[in-house]
């Protein structure tokens, strides 16, 4: 694993939310893009080097949307870049940590992405990107 790549916050309202983190932060999304695998509309700023996901659900199917219903907005998920992702999940799961795709996903922002269930992560939900060469 290397640094974080970023920290992924649930909105109910992108644009409202846009609005907001762009003035605490007093810097504009950098990208905006839609994913529609994961049923998310996101956008995203680049602050020194530290990025922000902001996450609003497109739909009900949305895994945002079930979070918002139950915990409101906020903290989602952290996000870390890795090698190859392959092996990253090969050795998690070896280690027995739930994957919640057994194969890589298509995820923002040209990445490949995994998720390991909350549940075995002390109540955090872990993304594992890797940028896609
Ligand atoms: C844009 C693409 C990508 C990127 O490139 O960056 C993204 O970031 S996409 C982000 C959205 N996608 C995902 O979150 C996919 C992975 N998540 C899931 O598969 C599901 O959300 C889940 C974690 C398996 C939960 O789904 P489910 O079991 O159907 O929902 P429940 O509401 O029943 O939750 C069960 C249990 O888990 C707790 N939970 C849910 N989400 C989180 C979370 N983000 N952080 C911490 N805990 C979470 C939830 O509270 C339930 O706990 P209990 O109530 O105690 O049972
Ligand atoms: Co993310």
């Amino acid at each position: 694993m290397k640094n974080v790549e970023h920290i992924g916050i649930a909105v109910k309202e992108l644009a409202a939310a846009e609005k907001l983190f762009s003035t605490l932060f007093n810097a504009a999304p950098y990208k905006r893009e839609t994913v529609e695998s994961e049923h998310v509309s996101t956008s995203f700023f680049q602050i020194n080097q530290t990025k922000i996901e902001l996450l609003e659900a497109t739909n009900e199917e949305s895994a945002i949307a079930k979070f918002i219903e139950k915990k409101g907005e906020g903290f989602h998920h952290i996000a870390f870049e890795v090698g190859d992702i392959h092996s990253e999940m090969q050795r998690l799961q070896d280690e027995g940590f739930t994957l919640l795709n057994a194969e890589p996903k298509i995820g923002a922002d040209n990445k490949l992405v995994c998720f390991l269930h909350p549940k075995g992560t002390s109540g955090i939900l872990v993304e594992l990107c890797q940028e896609i060469r």
